[in-house]
């Protein structure tokens, strides 16, 4: 093969240079699909979504992972659903809780995986959980045989709308949050959210806080949703009128026209414009390669607040915190009025959210902003919201900015109560 110096081999993105060639580049894509479908009793025999794979065939084996709660729950449906179908599964059920989101737990999935036997390409792993369940199964699938396919089930709210529509996996690490991690889509995401008539309060309002998150950096429909009916969604676990029997004929007018599905009743319209607020983020920059990403929003001191409190603090609690010390940090910028700062504490309590931490002190807030800014490659990229339903990035937060904020703040957190 004898080729002048200057001739460049083009083949399809592999280019070599000189001859001997001395440098070669390789240059190809990648490309990503995947599906999230909300579903109705998945779990019910007669509903074959769960087994269907993209091309819409059945398999015959399967590994479930879930958690020692979820088990509880929903264990005995869940073997007797695949023994109904005849599919030979096992069902590893991992601790439940951040405090055990660890790489001790991949290792676990990994060896499940190896110990069964599965087929890497027809056998989808099938993660059945919250956030930290399905991060881990998410990140041994990446892992394990340098990818395996899986199918995630997310039972919590915080699954739902944001774990489970993501391309993220991963563990915490050396105390850090999510410090080992992959970008790795499962294939199928099926929301149903039916599951969430089991969780408990508390964890209603984790989840309401990535939904407001949402709310407060591109959609004023939703926050205000969620000032009008945050509440109810609160009580009723997000369950549609619908799911809770007839709607009687002296019901509010959107219930009887929800019920009719001429309007969408508010739980479902919040958990919609939260998963499409969050997938119209996503999608455009999957792999982050622009880090000025505004569903960091709530995410630049909440890591390690969450961490240094783990476990008191939930992740949506620590989210909440943060945005309830940012949004102080934007009144005071002039960004936000003071009557928007009250109105977004005051939902805040109503969705039984923290709005203050004793760890907002100047020596934590300093040191998540600066590991924050080694995350976001060099600069703070702090998305600040404006007004409500809007945002911005700042880059010139200081110390001394954050400490007279979160002064502010724990005087107004002491007068919004949960
Ligand atoms: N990958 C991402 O893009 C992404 C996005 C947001 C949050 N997260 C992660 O998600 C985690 C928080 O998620 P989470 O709060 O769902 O965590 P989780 O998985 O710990 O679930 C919360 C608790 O609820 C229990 N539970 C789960 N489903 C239940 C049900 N239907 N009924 C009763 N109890 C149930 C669990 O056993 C657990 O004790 C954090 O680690 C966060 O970092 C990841
Ligand atoms: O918590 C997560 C992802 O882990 C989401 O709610 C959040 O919007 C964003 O993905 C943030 O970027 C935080 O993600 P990261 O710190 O895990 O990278
Ligand atoms: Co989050």
């Amino acid at each position: 093969m004898q080729q002048d110096t200057q001739t460049m081999r083009n083949n399809d993105g592999l280019f070599a240079v000189g001859s001997p060639v001395t440098h070669w580049s390789v240059q190809t894509s990648n490309p990503v699909q995947y599906e999230i479908r909300a579903c109705e009793n998945l779990l019910d025999p007669g509903n074959s979504t769960i087994l269907e794979d993209a091309s819409g065939s059945s398999g015959q084996r399967r590994l479930i992972v879930t958690d020692g709660v979820v088990d509880s729950l929903y264990g005995d449906r869940v073997r007797a659903y695949f023994d109904h179908h005849g599919v030979e599964h096992r069902v590893l059920v991992l601790n439940d809780g951040e405090t055990h989101k660890s790489m001790d737990a991949v290792l676990q999935v990994t060896e499940a995986l190896d110990a069964f036997g599965i087929d890497r390409r027809r056998e989808p792993v099938i993660a059945i959980g919250g956030g930290v369940l399905m991060d881990i199964v998410g990140f041994a699938a990446s892992l394990y045989r340098r990818s395996t396919p899986f199918i995630r089930i997310p039972t919590t709210l915080i699954g739902l709308v944001d774990a489970g529509v993501g391309a993220k996996t991963g563990v915490n690490h050396n105390g850090h949050k999510n410090r080992l991690g992959t970008y790795f889509p499962a294939d199928r995401t099926l929301l149903d959210r039916s599951f969430l008539a089991t969780l408990d309060a508390r964890h209603i309002s984790n989840g309401l806080a990535e939904i407001l998150k949402i709310a407060l950096i591109k959609d004023a429909r939703l926050f205000d949703l969620l000032e009008q009916h945050g509440a109810d969604l609160l009580r009723n676990k997000l369950q549609s009128p619908a799911a809770v029997g007839p709607t009687p004929a002296d019901a509010p007018v959107d219930q009887r026209l929800a019920a009719r599905g001429l309007h969408l009743d508010p739980a479902t319209e919040v958990v919609e414009r939260a998963i499409q607020g969050m997938l119209e983020e996503l999608q455009p920059n999957l792999w982050e390669k622009v880090l000025e990403r505004v569903v960091d929003y709530g995410h630049t001191f909440s890591p390690t607040i969450e961490m240094h409190a783990l476990p008191a603090l939930l992740h949506g609690e620590a989210v909440a915190v943060d945005m309830a010390l940012t949004t102080v940090l934007a009144e005071r910028r002039g960004l936000v009025s003071s009557y928007q700062r009250d109105r977004v504490l005051d939902v805040m309590a109503r969705l039984g959210l923290p709005v203050w931490h004793p760890l907002c002190t100047p020596e934590v807030l300093g040191d998540a902003l600066r590991d924050t800014v080694r995350h976001r490659d060099g600069k703070q990229r702090l998305p600040l919201p404006v007004g409500i339903g809007s945002a911005l990035f700042v880059n010139d937060v200081t110390e001394g900015e954050l400490a007279a904020a979160a002064e502010s703040l724990a005087a107004l957190g002491s007068g919004v109560s949960r």
